[in-house]
């Protein structure tokens, strides 16, 4: 690719520059060999610009940036906005993405609602992908995760390979930061969901208000005028999402118990599963979810209307819900001990999502509600005493252990948990409170261990060590049965 392809993006017309041959595009000097469009972001940490010169230095094709830079020996591209101009740039320089993208934003389910839509698509015969928190899932592909939005260049080189390898279909998650970032903003989308909002990210955020404009530019920057938005419509922040959705001019299919387009009539909970009575178009649908926790209903109700609005017929998708399994680590039973005590791992880790982590279990569970947890360290300090209260109110054991206590002192942190649950346990070895824990269980009790589901690493310092609630829970089943 020459610069010139780049029109309408960098302004290059005209320049001497424009035939410069292109061979990639980075926002990172550290990643720049000859030929590299070079991007200088203004970042959290370090400002791009001042990485303008490395960049040049490694053989820079020419330099993009909000303001120019004086001294440079390649040409430098000012742009207004350098973050959106990458995401463009990225996008063409791929060139090709599976046809049939969703994106699903909110604060809690969104992995979820990705690998469901993933998966209704599989069983409607499409050859499918997700993209989000637990990784990249397509035919022959179970990639680990990192981001939940990836950036734009890693992004746009993973969508062309799923395209290329026959992908038609893929769904991913916009987080509040890959949309604010811009990271998706080159995706062309032909549908949007939304699940919910509460307290999330409030380090990153300055309110709440911010948060939810946030996630509000799926659908009023990245959604083409009358494409389908997807909106959850039983949660607090739904009417100020539908307003939006219709602001900017969509097509906005509710669903829920106030759902417009799929309407949840009746449910009957039960512990390993649920059987919910959907109506969609005036027909009623009985449908046996496989799932624990009456959020899946929610999550996977969103994950049918994204299917249904992109072309899956309605009676496929819902049917398509009875085979749904669970994402890695959300509500995720692991194991029971021999009196029939459940343990489930779950990514709940921030308040929302632990109250109705907790708030599912407690209907099939006759004894006590045990719950692990701890808040990682480096993120939303607000969110400790909130979750401390939370688990204190919902469960009748606390145990407050680490959870990625990153540059933060873990005592810290606990201290601020153990600050709002009064009666709590403290055991900062995380593994050692998992097994404590496990010992404890009694017939009738349930075990919830939450916030790291899928994660395989505690990072402590900078340091990452090898960890997972899943093998820490069966090592201490196999112990206790020993
Ligand atoms: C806080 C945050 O969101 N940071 C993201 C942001 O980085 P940044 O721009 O702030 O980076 P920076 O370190 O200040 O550096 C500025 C620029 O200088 C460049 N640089 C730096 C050093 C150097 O030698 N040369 C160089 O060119 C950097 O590559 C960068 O472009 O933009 C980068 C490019 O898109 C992201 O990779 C990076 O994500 C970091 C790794 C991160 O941890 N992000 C988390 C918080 C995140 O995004 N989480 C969300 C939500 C999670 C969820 O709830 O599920 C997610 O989508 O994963
Ligand atoms: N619809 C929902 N409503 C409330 N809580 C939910 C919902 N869906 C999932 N949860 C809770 O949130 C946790 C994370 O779910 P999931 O990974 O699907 O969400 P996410 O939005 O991708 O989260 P993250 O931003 O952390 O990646 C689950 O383990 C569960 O505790
Ligand atoms: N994507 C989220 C995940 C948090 C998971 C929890 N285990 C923690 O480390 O706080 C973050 O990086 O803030
Ligand atoms: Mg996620």
């Amino acid at each position: 690719m020459k610069l010139r392809d780049l029109a309408g993006i960098l302004p290059v017309e005209g320049t001497a520059s424009a035939d410069l041959e292109v061979t990639g595009i980075s926002s990172d000097s550290r990643q720049v060999k000859p030929g590299v469009v070079f991007f200088a972001l203004a970042g959290t940490k370090a400002d791009g610009a001042t990485y303008a010169a490395d960049a040049a230095g490694r053989g820079a094709a020419a330099i993009v940036a909000g303001n120019a830079i004086a001294g440079l020996p390649v040409p430098v591209l000012a742009v207004e906005d350098p973050r959106l101009a990458l995401a463009l740039s990225a996008a063409r320089y791929f060139g090709r993405q599976p046809e049939t993208m969703v994106a699903v934003t909110g604060t809690s389910g969104k992995t979820s609602v990705a690998a469901f839509t993933r998966q209704i698509w599989e069983q409607t015969g499409y050859a499918a992908a997700s993209i989000g928190t637990t990784g990249v899932v397509a035919p022959g592909r179970n990639d680990y995760g990192s981001l939940t939005t990836p950036d734009p260049v890693a992004l746009h080189q993973l969508l062309k390979e799923l395209a290329d390898a026959g992908v038609t279909h893929a769904s991913m998650e916009a987080s509040s930061h890959g949309l604010d970032q811009r990271r998706l903003d080159g995706v062309q989308l032909a549908a949007g969901g939304f699940t919910n909002l509460g307290r999330d990210h409030m380090d990153y955020h300055p309110t709440v208000e911010d948060y939810h404009r946030a996630k509000m530019r799926l659908f009023d920057a990245l959604l083409p005028k009358g494409a389908p938005a997807v909106i959850f419509a039983d949660d607090p922040w739904s009417a100020p999402t539908i307003h939006a959705a219709q602001a900017a001019g969509l097509d906005v299919l509710t669903v829920g118990r106030h759902g417009d387009f799929l309407r949840l009539k009746r449910v009957e909970h039960e512990r390993h599963r649920q059987r919910a009575e959907v109506e969609a178009d005036g027909v009623l649908y009985e449908v046996d979810l496989p799932l624990a926790g009456d959020f899946q209903i929610s999550n996977a109700l969103v994950s049918a209307g994204l299917a249904i609005s992109t072309g899956t017929p309605v009676a496929k998708a819902l049917m398509a819900l009875e085979k749904l399994k669970g994402a890695p680590g959300r509500l995720d039973l692991v194991g029971t001990t021999a009196q029939g005590a459940p343990v489930y791992v779950d990514y709940a880790h921030k308040p929302d999502a632990l109250e109705n982590v907790l708030a599912s279990v407690r209907p099939f569970t006759t004894g006590r509600v045990i719950v692990v947890f701890g808040c990682g360290g480096d993120r939303d300090r607000g969110k400790r005493p909130i979750m401390g209260e939370i688990a204190t109110r919902l469960a009748d054991v606390v145990i407050v252990t680490d959870d990625n206590p990153r540059s933060e002192v873990p005592e810290t942190i606990r201290a601020a948990i153990l600050a709002a649950a009064p009666g709590a346990i403290e055991i900062g070895d995380r593994r050692q409170a998992i097994h404590d824990a496990v010992a404890m269980l009694h017939a009738g009790d349930t075990l919830i261990v939450a916030g790291k589901g899928h994660e395989e690493g505690q990072t402590i310092g900078s340091e990452t060590l090898h960890f997972s609630d899943h093998e820490e829970v069966r090592a201490a089943l196999v112990e206790r049965a020993a």
